[in-house]
């Protein structure tokens, strides 16, 4: 767990054994101690270097040691005693020091990075804080501002970062433990006192408490409902306030309140689910460490509109030559200009030139016949989808692999019209796609796994959370989406407004309700899809009764609403009003609350008070019920992969773990009780109705989302 030995005759070197990352361990942080122990006891040793193995200093506390009782030596202690021992410790950062392995760097009183690595304090990001004293040491180092942004955001800096911040003394090009080990030799002769952190005074600014009054307010609004960025600002105060005896108590003390909190472990839970996603099987036994993906050099992009275009942006910015293809020449050229100012302005901001040469625009099919992969991004209309997948079935090298990023259409019959279906799958990039992390990858039944290697490993390439899902209307993100979006309009119609709905979900921590989201999406995306089921329209049967479709409660206001040609943001006015066509700021609109009002009294509805929690189990609820059901169904193969999709595609607030993890939380048995009250009160609407597998995990005891899995392997699986 860390190897002692003695080089250059007199420097004591600890190299830390733990992979992947060096995570502090029990096992680890026993073997720091005897190893500085016996370091500072041997009378040969004048200086020591710590350094990790495998180019990777330290990834902090080991995370998965969080979820059981709290073993071996603790941290604080240990790190405590190695920044007052009376040799000089030098650190040799490569690869990361983050979180506890930052925090052990900081003790030590010289540090040297190599000019890859990179440090930072992520804490946050798993609903803690830095609780080896980072919260106390780095303030006192660089300062307050600076402390409070890297602590309050977990933001990764680069070594350079570090040295213009004072975090480190050198920043090297060659190996890191080397150049420490030199360092250290030099370090003896010189007195430690002032190489002390946790000694120092911490530098303040005159206006103290107003910058962590206005820290406070911007943290506050940026966290969502989050409590340990709060608690980070909390703990920085103590490093100004107090001296570092206090402060560190203080610092334990906030680290207390967050450790065992519910938002803590859904956000841990995100870390490990988020990892857990690009790990992909299939019941033919082919996953994602024994199916070897093609290399992409060359590839295509059908369409230039908005996904188009950011398709084409994500693949150039890896190094992918692109030749992107639109039907007309003005569509062509307008794509051409807004792809080329995209990468411009990324190069920019990187300080880079921008690597246009990679790109070819053209309105010729012909062009495609040498590419490695062709990603059609053309309009949602299954017809013309076909029509292009039978053109490139008959242009492209028979080796091409063709992916659709259709956002819920039939993957297999596109596959089916093209001259090899084993190569066809769906890449469902999120718009805008060169800024979304998220992809749904649609296998298939006739996908092969060298297909679904490829696709999963391009978006990890483009810096993508790739999630392989299988094939059904909408994959997992919008076929969920549907229930949810039914609740909010039915509670609509029930007496509620879009600001009080739209308020209740931001509240949760969702970065938008439901309302905004959609004017922001564009209603007319629905509306057509609504038209294309046979749900609205000049087709649908006059004879049909009112706010019933297809044996089923319908709520038409969405699409009275589009009738009138709002349309969201894109045209000024959707369920919200906005300055002008293209505007974000959304303002109550008295022509909506009219439309509800005659609405109601048109159908009778006598509109009630609904409560945000209502709100809040209608919506969510439903919206894991489906979850359930697309697990059923072997949409999707673990509930991890669902919570990733909703976190990183469609808003859902990480520190809520997603929504089946969030189910859990609440408790299976209470999601279970309210949905059957809500389906009693609401018999016509299916989806309310709970889900075979929540039934059958509450009659398991509930187990923990993690152990779904066991429950769920006997199910039909489309993956
Ligand atoms: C390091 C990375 C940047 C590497 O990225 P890369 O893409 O290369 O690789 P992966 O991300 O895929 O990771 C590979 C592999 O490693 C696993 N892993 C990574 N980091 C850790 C880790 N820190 N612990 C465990 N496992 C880790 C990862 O899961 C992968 O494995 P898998 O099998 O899943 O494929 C990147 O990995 C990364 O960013 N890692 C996380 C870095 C991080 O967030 N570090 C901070 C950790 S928290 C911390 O350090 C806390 C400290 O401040 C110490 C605080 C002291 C705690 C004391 C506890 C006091 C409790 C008091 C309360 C008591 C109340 C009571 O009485 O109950």
């Amino acid at each position: 767990m860390a190897r002692y030995e003695l080089v250059k005759r007199s420097v004591a070197l600890i190299t830390l054994t733990n992979p992947p990352v060096n995570a502090l361990s029990s096992a680890v942080r026993h073997a720091i101690a005897k190893s500085m122990e016996h370091a500072l006891n041997d009378p040969k040793v004048t200086a020591v270097v710590i350094y990790g193995e495998n180019g990777r200093f330290c990834g902090g506390a080991d995370i998965r040691e969080f979820a059981g009782p709290l073993r071996g030596p603790p941290l604080v202690p240990l790190l405590d005693a190695i920044e007052a021992g009376e040799k000089p410790v030098v650190a040799a950062i490569e690869g990361v020091a983050l979180g506890g392995g930052f925090e052990l760097a900081l003790v030590c009183h010289y540090r040297i990075a190599h000019f890859k690595a990179r440090l930072g304090l992520p804490e946050v990001t798993l609903g803690i804080l830095p609780a080896a004293g980072g919260t106390q040491r780095l303030p006192r180092l660089i300062g307050i501002p600076a402390a409070l942004e890297l602590i309050t955001t977990g933001r990764h800096i680069s070594a350079q970062e570090a040295l213009k911040l004072g975090i480190v003394d050198q920043v090297t090009e060659q190996n890191a433990c080397e150049v420490a080990v030199e360092f250290a030799l030099r370090a003896v002769a010189k007195p430690l006192s002032s190489r002390r952190v946790s000694t120092l005074t911490t530098p303040c600014p005159p206006d103290l408490d107003a910058l962590l009054e206005a820290v406070t307010m911007q943290v506050k609004k940026k966290a969502r409902g989050a409590m340990a960025p709060l608690a980070c600002v909390q703990a920085v105060r103590a490093a100004a306030t107090m001296p570092y005896s206090k402060g560190i108590k203080r610092e334990s003390e906030l680290m207390a309140t967050l450790f065992n909190s519910g938002q803590a472990r859904a956000l841990q839970y995100c870390f490990f689910a988020q990892r857990t996603a690009g790990k992909w099987t299939l019941p033919s036994g082919a996953q994602w460490n024994n199916s070897k993906p093609r290399e992409i050099r060359r590839a295509a992009v059908i369409g230039l509109g908005t996904m188009g275009r950011g398709i084409v942006v994500s693949l150039a910015r890896v190094g992918i030559s692109v030749i992107a293809v639109e039907s007309e020449k003005k569509l062509l050229e307008t794509g051409k200009q807004m792809v080329i100012g995209m990468l411009e302005r990324d190069a920019k901001r990187q300080g880079v030139s921008a690597s246009l040469n990679l790109l070819k625009f053209t309105l010729s099919l012909q062009d495609l016949k040498d590419v490695d992969i062709v990603i059609e991004a053309v309009f949602e209309d299954m017809a013309l989808k076909k029509h292009v997948f039978q053109e490139l079935s008959k242009v492209c090298r028979p080796a091409t692999l063709l992916c659709s990023n259709t956002s819920g259409l039939d993957v297999d019959a596109l596959a089916g019209v093209t001259d090899r279906p084993h190569l066809v799958v769906g890449m469902h990039f999120f718009s805008p796609a060169h800024v979304m992390k998220l992809l749904e990858v649609v296998c298939g039944p006739r996908s092969s796994s060298e297909t679904i290697a490829t696709a999963m490993s391009l978006g990890k390439r483009m810096g993508k959370v790739s999630v392989a899902v299988g094939n059904c209307p909408g994959f997992v993100g919008n076929r969920m989406l549907k229930p949810y979006l039914d609740q909010a309009t039915f509670l609509l119609e029930e007496g509620a407004t879009p600001e009080q709905i739209d308020k209740a979900l931001e509240d949760f921590g969702f970065a938008m309700g439901v309302f905004r989201m959609s004017d922001l999406a564009g209603l007319d995306v629905g509306w057509r899809v609504r038209k294309e089921s046979g749900l609205t329209g000049p087709d649908i049967d006059p004879k049909n009764p009112p706010r019933r479709r297809q044996g089923h409660r319908y709520c038409p206001i969405p699409d009275m609403v589009c009738e009138q040609g709002r349309f969201g943001q894109k045209t000024g006015r959707g369920w919200y009003m906005y300055d002008s066509p293209g505007g974000t700021n959304a303002k109550s609109d008295p022509l909506i609350q009219n439309l509800l009002e005659m609405y109601r009294s048109r159908y009778g509805i006598q509109p009630r008070n609904i409560s945000d929690q209502e709100i809040i189990e209608r919506c969510l609820f439903a919206l894991a019920n489906e979850g359930f059901r697309i697990l059923e169904d072997g949409i999707a193969a673990r509930p991890e992969d669902i919570d990733v999709i909703y976190l990183f595609g469609y808003g859902f607030p990480r520190h809520r773990g997603g929504p089946m993890f969030y189910a859990s939380m609440v408790g299976l048995e209470r999601v279970l009780e309210r949905l059957e009250h809500y389906h009693q009160a609401h018999p016509d609407v299916p989806h309310l109705e709970p889900s075979p597998l929540l039934k059958k995990l509450v009659a398991c005891g509930s187990p923990p989302v993690q152990n779904w899995r066991e429950h769920i392997k006997t199910m039909h699986s489309h993956l």
